[in-house]
């Protein structure tokens, strides 16, 4: 697999840097030896399935958790420097904003930590939000809350946003204000790092693609090239014992079925049939994103 760890050095200054960096829970490698760089402009992807280290590689890029092992830069300096925390802005997965704070207000108390701060009432309608601005914050859907962590992200004019799964469970159209949102703040020259579950997500708003797997960076690659790893099927059958056959990136038994993944699944079934194998009740499947990375991270 082609990964290109590191972006070529175009003279952008680097917004944030990891260097070998390791993050241990416990027994569990959440981050191993990762290389990575942001330079001011990108809008970089973060894409992997469940545990692969995502969350923990921007919690620790922007202070939230100390390396175990390596080192992080934000801004140049040391993240968990308040100072070097101005210029950015974030949401978690969770957002813990209390419950009986109006929206107006809680938009108020971020902006009050920033020099020069947006206008709250213009923000408030770019994402949607403006008939809510006096309602309690405890008050809001689910969808209305990630509008609120995304507006409570960019209050303070962010250089740089990094934005953990933005809009994981928002309907279609919250989703796309939000990417218009973000398309917008990048194309003013604003930094963007996010992490996601969906593809779609990624060629809509990135340029940049990172793959995670088991705590490494497995892919660092244009969209176009990730689209490309993530295009994986599921060739399944019946069989007692297979050939080594071309193109298998893994192979499963599950009960009497062999299930195969492949980037070429027609090409995959004329090496079976000239095989001359015996099977049956051959399934062609194309692989969710989630399989599909968690095959390519295994492989
Ligand atoms: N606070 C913690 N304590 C113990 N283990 C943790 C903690 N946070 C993360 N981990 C473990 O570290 C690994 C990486 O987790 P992380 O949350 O960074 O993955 P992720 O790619 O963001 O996953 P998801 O897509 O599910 O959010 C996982 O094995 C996870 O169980």
């Amino acid at each position: 697999m082609q990964t290109r760890p590191e972006t070529p050095d175009d003279g952008r200054e680097v917004i944030a840097r990891a260097i070998g960096l390791t993050r241990r829970y416990g027994d569990t490698v959440a981050l191993n030896e990762v290389d990575f760089t942001v330079r001011e402009g990108e809008l970089i992807g973060l894409l992997g399935p469940n545990g692969a280290g995502k969350s923990t590689l921007l919690n620790t890029l922007v202070g939230l958790r100390k390396p175990s092992a390596g080192r992080v830069e934000l801004f140049g300096g040391d993240p968990a420097v308040p100072a070097n925390r101005l210029r950015l802005g974030m949401t978690l997965q969770e957002t813990g904003v209390p419950a009986t704070l109006k929206v107006a207000e809680a938009v108020d108390l971020v902006a009050a930590h920033y020099p020069d701060p947006e206008n709250r009432d213009e923000l408030l309608v770019r994402l949607g939000l403006e008939e809510f601005a006096k309602r309690q914050c405890g008050g809001l859907s689910g969808g209305q809350k990630r509008r609120l962590a995304l507006a409570l992200a960019f209050v303070g004019k962010p250089r740089l946003v990094v934005l953990d799964e933005p809009t994981t469970g928002l309907d279609v159209e919250s989703r796309r204000l939000l990417w218009d949102h973000i398309r917008n703040f990048h194309s003013q020259g604003g930094t963007v790092l996010l992490t996601t579950h969906y593809l779609e997500e990624v060629e809509a708003l990135a340029q940049r693609v990172v793959v995670m797997g088991n705590g490494e960076v497995l892919a660092d690659d244009t969209v176009e090239a990730v689209r490309g790893l993530a295009h994986v099927q599921r060739v399944s059958m019946v069989a007692e014992k297979l050939p080594e056959l071309p193109g298998v990136i893994s192979e499963e038994r599950i009960d009497k079925r062999i299930h195969l993944m492949t980037h070429d699944a027609d090409q995959l079934i004329r090496s079976l049939v000239r095989s001359d194998v015996a099977f049956s009740g051959l399934e062609v499947q194309q692989a969710t994103l989630e399989e599909a990375f968690l095959t390519i991270s295994r492989s």
